[in-house]
């Protein structure tokens, strides 16, 4: 099998290890950076984002500068994007018209432009991808995975979501092996909701726990962040029991808890004191809850959904709300029943 993975970040190269190590498959990632992708080659390491890890023998790197994105991809069995939410709109619109599934790993909605709605991954697709080619098919690989456990082999399960049976089994075959199970689920919309919004809701508990509010106050984060990632889901079109699967309930515990979480540590900076823009760039990867939370917060109010966690998140980002105050609004609402 023929996989190629475009974007050479973390998780993008962690993937590209991970399916690599099986002899039977071709792997190629991919790197806009011709520099980066040189020394990958030389070095057989990923220095920036996955330092200390091995590129596999049989894995191939190419880059910008090998010729045309479409071209390469074109000549694959599955196309894997792993660039952040800011680079699919634009690596999807260089693949249009390519013949061959496209799946993505980003997880999140694009940011909202002025006047606009931000999207989900499959939304971009739609805008894009058919308009070239009404027979193109999509889907994303999600789940509770931290890039580095994943290329040190520690084990892992991820979901390939695709309303495609086929494109689900290309995902399936790309990536399941000894230390890496994948399970297929056809909601889409259920799997990208879950993989977006945890991310803010990580933001939340990094938050909680910096500020040392308590074992509780964390699981009544994760318990009332899961009920509001369910109902932006269920309004946009999810199906109830795709939260309780690996990206809901699965991927929420992972990023709220896990110290490698990247959305985590925004939370746990803000609340020592430091900015946004302090946080951010102190991490030298992407946060993807720092930049889709005002479009999650914004699609839930255009759909008449109640996210107070989210919406604390925001008023926090914005600087509108003091980590204590944040905490105060949360406290301070109006009783009501659970379910
Ligand atoms: N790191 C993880 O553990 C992990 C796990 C699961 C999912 N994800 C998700 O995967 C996505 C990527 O995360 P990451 O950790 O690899 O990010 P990262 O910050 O480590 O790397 C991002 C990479 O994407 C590249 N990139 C950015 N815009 C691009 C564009 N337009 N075209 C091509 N390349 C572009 C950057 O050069 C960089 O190589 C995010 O949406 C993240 O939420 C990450
Ligand atoms: O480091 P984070 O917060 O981007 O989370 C990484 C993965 O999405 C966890 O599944």
């Amino acid at each position: 099998m023929r996989v190629l993975v475009i974007g050479a970040g973390a998780w993008g190269t962690a993937l590209a290890v991970s399916a690599a190590r099986d002899g039977h498959r071709r792997v190629s990632l991919w790197s806009r950076d011709v520099a980066q992708a040189s020394e990958m080659r030389s070095l057989r390491q990923n220095r920036r984002y996955l330092q200390g890890m091995d590129l596999p023998v049989g894995l191939h790197i190419a880059h910008a500068g090998d010729g045309p994105l479409a071209a390469l991809a074109q000549a694959q069995d599955l196309v894997v994007v792993g660039t952040p939410m800011a680079g699919l709109r634009s690596t999807l619109s260089a693949l249009a018209g390519v013949r061959v599934p496209v799946v993505w790993l980003c997880k999140g909605f694009e940011t909202a432009q002025p006047g606009a709605q931000g999207l989900l991954g499959h939304e971009i697709w739609a805008q894009i991808a058919p308009q070239h080619l009404p027979e193109a098919r999509c889907g994303v690989l999600s789940g509770p995975s931290f890039a580095q456990e994943v290329a040190r082999g520690q084990p892992t399960a991820l979901v390939a979501a695709s309303p495609h049976a086929d494109v689900r089994d290309a995902m399936v075959r790309a990536f399941h092996g000894p230390s890496l199970r994948v399970y297929a689920n056809d909601d889409m919309v259920g799997v990208e909701v879950g993989g977006a919004v945890k991310n803010v809701l990580a933001i939340a508990t990094g938050l909680c726990d910096g500020l040392q509010l308590g074992l509780n106050a964390r699981a009544a984060l994760i318990t009332r962040g899961l009920a509001e990632i369910t109902r932006l889901g269920l309004a946009l079109g999810a199906r109830a029991d795709t939260f309780m699967g690996l990206s809901g309930l699965g991927d929420l515990v992972l990023t709220a808890t896990g110290d490698l979480s990247r959305n985590r540590k925004v939370g746990l900076l803000l609340a020592q004191g430091q900015t946004l823009q302090q946080a951010v760039d102190s991490l030298g990867h992407v946060a993807e809850g720092v930049y889709c939370a005002r479009t999650v917060v914004q699609r839930a109010r255009h759909l008449g959904v109640d996210m107070p966690i989210a919406d604390a998140v925001v008023a926090l980002l914005d600087g509108a709300l003091r980590p204590d105050e944040a905490v105060g609004r949360l406290m301070g609402r109006d009783p009501a029943a659970e379910l």
